[in-house]
């Protein structure tokens, strides 16, 4: 990103030379350099979700709650420390696992990723440390406001002595499961009321029929419809399509993928190419968001059957390879002897003991990699894992583990092949061509969420589209989505698509025999 920035002032011309005045980066990273920064080599390694996870239940166990309630407790936990100021838990079992986590978390020397935001704020109620920090940036910039939390809300504010400009959509807002708070631009603009607010209105990547499409969807929203202009002016209507099931849908996007590829198998000739605008498109152009992964195993069996090469992108972050992390954990180990958190996962994970992590140690300290990888029992070969060890040549472990939230950002996404990726990890990226399928009810929007939220969601995976959307459904389930419904007659084309009856054979007469 900062490249980037870089080259697009070098195109503007720009005199200055801003590279090493340029920070870019995200809430996490920046707090740990600063947590780092001000409390050296006390500052404590920072867990990832999965391994806070991993603590949460061993906290669990040590306070005798019942296990099945973990994923409720820990998501409130979370969000008790998302906000701001931080609240005390009412509930008692709540109230007991909260407190041997924190404990175990101390214990290990770690913070978790809301622990170290809130460090942070901690740190700034020091106007000494917030003076000395805030003067390093003149100007601040935080995009993707509407998916900031509390905490990270406080210490833009507590920065707001330098020129802060925050960018943002409300109507992008669909991390509120995850703590974001959606009302956080609406919040900037009363506690800040002399800010300038400047609407931008007009859309550079998609045409107009995508873009009235997905506000007539916002427009049941709280966030009301907006009026957004395309500079694009008016493109390819939405093709809509009702299946009978998901292997027939799924057949359907398989063939239409092969046709916009300009793929020649014999079946993508006869393929009616009626729904395909006549350019050919490069496999990376185009992707299937799903809202949820869970539904990708029809897809897959379909392009697979077709010989269409995929590239399934989780949202995941790369340190949740079982190599890359064992690594990352040996990397901690060779940082800190006491890594104790570290040591122990490892053992689990990989079932070495002591001793064995003491030669990995050992091997790598005498700079011989490849054998510290080989004793890990992880994979010298592994492409994830060799961009791994090219980024530890100039960052930090932690560094790296928080730099790179998921595989994208480690091996770009220009590979040849198809993204199928959820509704939520197209969040910021953009496609020629977009499916969007089993859009029926109770999955779009999804049985159980907010209402508003999986609207606004609709409305991210609509537009990442420049040109083309396929939007599917399977009758034989709930039926065409409410939001489909809402679409202006003018955008879309709706069919749906019998499945074909193959002739039953006709049971040939038999012969009566001679004899
Ligand atoms: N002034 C402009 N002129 C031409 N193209 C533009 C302009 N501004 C943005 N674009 C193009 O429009 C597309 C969307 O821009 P960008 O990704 O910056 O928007 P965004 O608001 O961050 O999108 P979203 O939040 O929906 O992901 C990009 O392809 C970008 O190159």
């Amino acid at each position: 990103m900062k490249e980037r920035i870089l080259n697009l002032l070098k195109e503007l011309r720009w005199s200055e030379d801003l590279s090493d005045k340029l920070t870019v980066t995200t809430f996490h990273s920046w707090a740990y350099k600063l947590l780092k920064e001000l409390e050296g080599d006390k500052a404590p390694g920072v867990i990832d979700e999965v391994d806070a996870n991993v603590l949460f239940k061993e906290a669990l166990r040590l306070s005798n709650i019942d296990l099945r309630k973990g994923r409720g407790l820990f998501k409130e936990i979370s969000r008790i420390r998302q906000d701001f100021p931080v609240f005390e838990p009412r509930n008692k079992d709540l109230r007991t696992a909260y407190f041997f986590y924190k404990g175990l978390l101390s214990r290990y020397g770690v913070v978790d990723f809301d622990d170290l935001m809130l460090r942070i704020a901690e740190l700034f109620r020091d106007k000494d440390v917030l003076q000395q920090i805030g003067k390093r940036w003149s100007y601040i910039l935080v995009d993707e406001f509407q998916d900031v939390n509390r905490v990270q809300f406080e210490l833009v504010k507590a920065l707001s002595t330098n020129h802060v400009t925050i960018i943002g959509d409300p109507d992008q807002s669909i991390y509120s499961f995850r703590g974001a708070d959606s009302g956080s631009i609406r919040r900037f603009i009363t506690e800040f009321p002399d800010a300038e607010v400047i609407t931008l209105d007009i859309a550079y990547r998609c045409h107009q029929e995508i873009l009235d499409s997905g506000s007539a969807v916002l427009g049941h929203s709280e966030c009301k419809a907006r009026t957004i202009r395309s500079n694009k002016g008016k493109g390819p209507k939405i093709v809509v399509k009702g299946f009978k099931n998901p292997d027939q849908e799924a057949k359907w996007i398989a063939e239409t993928v092969e046709s916009l590829t300009g793929a020649m198998s014999f079946e993508a000739i006869n393929f009616s190419r009626s729904n395909v605008p006549n350019d050919e498109y490069r496999l990376p152009e185009i992707a299937v968001l799903l809202r949820v992964h869970s539904l990708k195993n029809p897809i897959e069996k379909a392009f697979l059957r077709k010989g269409i090469p995929f590239r399934e992108t989780k949202g995941r972050s790369p340190m949740e390879n079982d190599d890359v992390r064992a690594v990352s954990r040996l990397m901690r180990i060779v940082m800190d002897e006491n890594a104790q958190f570290h040591k122990s996962r490892l053992i689990m994970e990989k079932g070495l003991t002591e001793k064995d992590i003491e030669s990995c140690v050992s091997a790598w300290k005498k700079g011989d990699k490849r054998e510290a990888i080989r004793l890990l029992g992880a994979d010298p070969e592994n492409m994830l894992l060799k961009i791994f060890l090219k980024g530890l040549e100039s960052n930090d472990v932690e560094e790296i583990a928080l730099q790179f939230k998921s595989d994208v950002d480690l091996l770009g996404i220009d590979l040849e092949c198809v993204n199928l990726m959820t509704m939520h990890s197209a969040k910021g990226l953009e496609f020629p061509v977009v499916f969007i399928p089993r859009c029926e009810e109770d999955v779009v929007p999804l049985k159980g969420g907010d209402e508003d939220e999986e609207r606004r969601l609709f409305y991210v995976a609509l537009t990442r589209a420049e040109k083309m959307v396929y939007i599917t459904y399977c009758f034989e389930n709930k039926g065409k989505s409410k939001f489909i419904k809402s679409f202006p007659k003018e955008a879309y084309l709706d069919e749906i698509v019998l499945p074909v009856r193959t002739k039953k054979k006709k049971k040939r007469p038999k012969q009566g025999s001679l004899f």
